[in-house]
């Protein structure tokens, strides 16, 4: 059996929690493509070719804490943008994917371009506001220097770069279901992600 559940949606909408949420429920395993752009990005600060650390990437090696780091998340961004980059990963998004078992994975191009034969495609979103209010409480929970005003305006300056790239935009698929979670609790948010895959496992 090979069922792939495809969650895209902005920085902060809670997709990440929700995909953890149903892979844990469901059994299936999870991958969180931002972490494989992440650190790429964590390599290109350090000074290397971003197309050479993408082809040479260990997708068994994505722990290092730094990658939860704002200026890494800016950069992933930015090199999310290289058309090359986007190709040297793919091949490992989709062979993860299609294994034989389920399968979810969180990103900006899940169910448009890494799986669009998905057999449940979620687009998670929340109101810039909620989901800077989110990475902010996060950050500060971490005890990283951060302040609401300029997690806002990072927020939105990676939503403008991630949505207006030319390659692989964020974007619902055509075929997605949209979960708005900016008045849901993450229990509510989970339970309205499980409803709509449970209704596509069992068709
Ligand atoms: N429905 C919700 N209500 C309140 N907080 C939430 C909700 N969903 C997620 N969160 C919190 O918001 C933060 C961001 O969530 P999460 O990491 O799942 O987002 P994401 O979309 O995966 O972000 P990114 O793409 O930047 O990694 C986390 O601290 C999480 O606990
Ligand atoms: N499928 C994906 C996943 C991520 N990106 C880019 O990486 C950045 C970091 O992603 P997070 O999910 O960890 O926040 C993100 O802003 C995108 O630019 C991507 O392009 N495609």
């Amino acid at each position: 059996m090979i069922f792939t559940v495809a969650i895209d949606g902005p920085a902060a909408s809670g997709k990440g929690t929700i995909a953890k949420a149903l892979a844990r429920e469901l059994g299936f395993r999870h991958l969180d493509t931002g972490s494989l752009y992440r650190a790429v990005a964590l390599r290109s600060l350090e000074g290397e070719d971003p197309v050479a650390a993408a082809r040479s990437l260990d997708p068994e090696r994505l722990g290092d804490p730094r990658l939860r780091e704002p200026r890494v998340a800016q950069e992933a961004s930015r090199i999310a943008a290289i058309p090359e980059v986007r190709a040297a990963l793919l091949d490992f998004q989709k062979g993860f994917a299609r294994r034989d078992g389920g399968a979810v994975l969180d990103g900006r191009d899940i169910g448009t371009v890494v799986c669009p034969e998905a057999e449940a495609k979620l687009f998670v979103t929340a109101t810039a506001e909620a989901r800077a209010g989110r990475r902010h409480a996060e950050q500060v929970a971490a005890g990283l220097d951060s302040t609401l005003e300029g997690t806002l305006a990072e927020v939105r300056a990676r939503d403008a770069r991630d949505a207006g790239r030319d390659v692989a935009p964020l974007r619902p698929a055509e075929d997605a279901v949209l979960i708005d979670t900016s008045g849901l609790s993450i229990e509510q948010a989970v339970s309205a992600a499980l409803a709509v895959v449970r209704s596509r496992i069992g068709r």
